[in-house]
């Protein structure tokens, strides 16, 4: 039996023709079965419904059989649990095929499956369903996979984030997993990276610093109400495929941003970093959480109305070295061979910066968007920047100057066609290393806090009334859906700093009925 082989195809055709459902060209990885279990045949325990279906003489010439639980592709990305079961006229035979596919699976443990996870549940995030979604969907899937749990239910914000950041017995797990949203895989991020940091005495608020990656993987079963994180590493947002590619071991790299303010440490951030526009829809639609999700497209509408320009000075650092480019139409899937080419080539501070290059452009900017991934969501299918890297360690640094109202909505409407966003004479992007953001007028921190007050009130007046023509001078960060306190930020790439618990998106097959072909009798 050898890991690849068409094992049950082969005991098909040889012996058991009594098989309750034909396989036909159809063969499963031993990586792709989840579990193998004996069937009691004669105490009736049935727990497949095609068994019944079974004439009574083919189960008294096969009376032995055992059922595999694995990987079946739906449409769309979408991965569910299939079980097949086999019969055979021997008791022998039937504990040969179970054992010798157990010590397969045992061997898959030993190098990468997950055996002791780590389950964190918000029960708060988008539908506040996160509890009941694990319990029905998850748990069956980790106990058939003999995947022991320990679960928390968090209690309040930032718990799973604490709890992973000091007492957390990191040692006992073979990953993190998160039930929510990308609020809650946020957490994990910070808690999990911040901990590796500190356990290997390394300083966050040095922007310099190479950070150590994570060891323990993190998987994230969507609950939340965007999931874009889920969305754009797995190609949709379904618990059922998210544990699967847990328990199956897939393991996917990812770059992360780390976001400092003069030498101090903010935030990290793995997907979108956005000024201007991005951030102040979040912030439009932070003080207007009664509206529930409808605040967004509210937000939306209302701060293109206002069209405010923000000002400044944004340097950065080209990531040179590389194949890849933000133009390119070829996208990061799995296996990615731009991943596996550019990120290794990518070690943070390895270049003094006295060598490298910068650029730098100052003016008035609509919008200011960095991407480390394509930021795809169910609304943008494509997403911000549609050829960013998961791994590739760098960012998609995505200038959009002031133009008209008109051309910002061209711009906008683009990221839903199959139109090239970026071709646009007001649109400049950059795959960078590291850039930094300066505000014109930039104050320091105390200078800032005198003004504030009394800048305070009349800032708030503009931003509420999209006919006023007065642009605020700052606009606020938005880092993966949290603000950001300050406009001067820089930026870091680091290069596979973490690992997921899947595979990249994979490729749709051309014709997918024929990927999946209708089982035969
Ligand atoms: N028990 C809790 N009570 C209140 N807030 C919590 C709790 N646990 C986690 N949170 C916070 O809730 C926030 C939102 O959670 P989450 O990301 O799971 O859902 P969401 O915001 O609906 O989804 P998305 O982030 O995908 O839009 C997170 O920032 C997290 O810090």
């Amino acid at each position: 039996v050898h890991r690849d082989l068409p094992l049950f195809l082969s005991l098909m055709n040889d012996q058991h023709r009594s098989l309750t459902r034909s396989l036909i060209s159809h063969s499963v990885s031993v990586s792709e079965i989840l579990a193998v279990r004996e069937l009691d045949v004669d105490g009736g325990t049935k727990d497949d419904g095609r068994w019944q279906k079974m004439p009574q003489k083919l189960t008294e010439a096969y009376p032995y059989a055992f059922t595999v639980s694995y990987v079946e592709r739906a449409r769309q990305h979408r991965w569910q649990c299939s079980d097949v079961t086999f019969h055979c006229s021997e008791g022998a035979l039937r504990q040969q095929w179970i054992q010798t596919i157990r010590e397969q699976l045992t061997a898959l443990s030993m190098a990468d499956r997950p055996k002791h996870l780590l389950v964190y549940i918000n029960p708060h995030g988008g539908k506040q369903q996160g509890e009941c979604i694990y319990e029905q969907k998850v748990a069956p899937l980790f106990a058939c996979a003999s995947i022991s749990t320990d679960v928390i239910v968090t209690e309040h914000a930032n718990h799973a984030r604490d709890h992973l950041k000091t007492e957390a017995e990191l040692k006992k797990y073979d990953g993190v997993v998160c039930v929510g949203g990308d609020g809650m895989f946020s957490e994990i991020v910070h808690g999990l990276v911040s901990r590796t940091q500190r356990e290997n005495g390394v300083d966050q608020n040095s922007p310099e610093e190479k950070l150590v990656p994570c060891s323990l993987r993190i998987g994230i079963i969507p609950a939340g109400s965007t999931d874009c994180i889920c969305y754009a590493t797995v190609g949709i947002n379904d618990p059922v495929t998210s544990a699967l590619h847990v328990i199956v071991g897939d393991s996917q790299p990812m770059d992360v941003c780390s976001v400092h303010h003069n030498n101090t440490f903010l935030r990290y951030s793995s997907s979108l970093l956005g000024y201007g526009f991005y951030g102040d829809v979040l912030a439009d639609s932070e003080r207007k959480r009664w509206m529930g999700p409808a605040r967004y497209n509210f937000s939306g509408f209302k701060t293109f109305l206002t069209h405010h320009h923000y000002e400044g000075a944004v340097s950065f650092l080209p990531a040179t070295d590389i194949l890849g480019t933000p133009r390119d139409k070829t996208r990061c899937r799995a296996g990615c061979f731009i991943c596996q080419h550019d990120g290794p080539n990518l070690c943070f501070c390895s270049i003094p910066e006295y060598e490298m290059g910068w650029g730098v452009v100052r003016g008035k900017f609509l919008a200011i968007n960095a991407a480390s991934m394509s930021c795809a969501c169910p609304r943008s299918p494509k997403g911000l920047s549609p050829a960013a890297h998961l791994a590739d360690g760098t960012t998609d640094l995505i200038l959009v100057r002031k133009c008209s109202r008109f051309n910002f909505l061209r711009h906008l409407l683009r990221h839903t066609s199959k139109d090239d966003q970026f071709d646009m004479t007001f649109v400049e992007v950059h795959r960078v290393r590291r850039f930094r953001f300066t505000p014109r007028h930039w104050q320091n921190d105390s200078e800032l806090d005198l003004r504030e007050n009394g800048k305070q009130l009349f800032s708030q007046i503009c931003r509420d009334h999209p006919a006023c023509s007065c642009s605020p001078a700052y606009s606020s960060w938005n880092c993966d859906g949290e603000i950001l306190p300050h406009a001067a930020i820089e930026v870091g790439v680091h290069c596979q700093l973490i690992k997921l618990f899947t595979r990249g998106i994979e490729e749709q097959p051309l014709f997918e009925d024929l990927a999946n072909p209708p089982c035969a009798l």
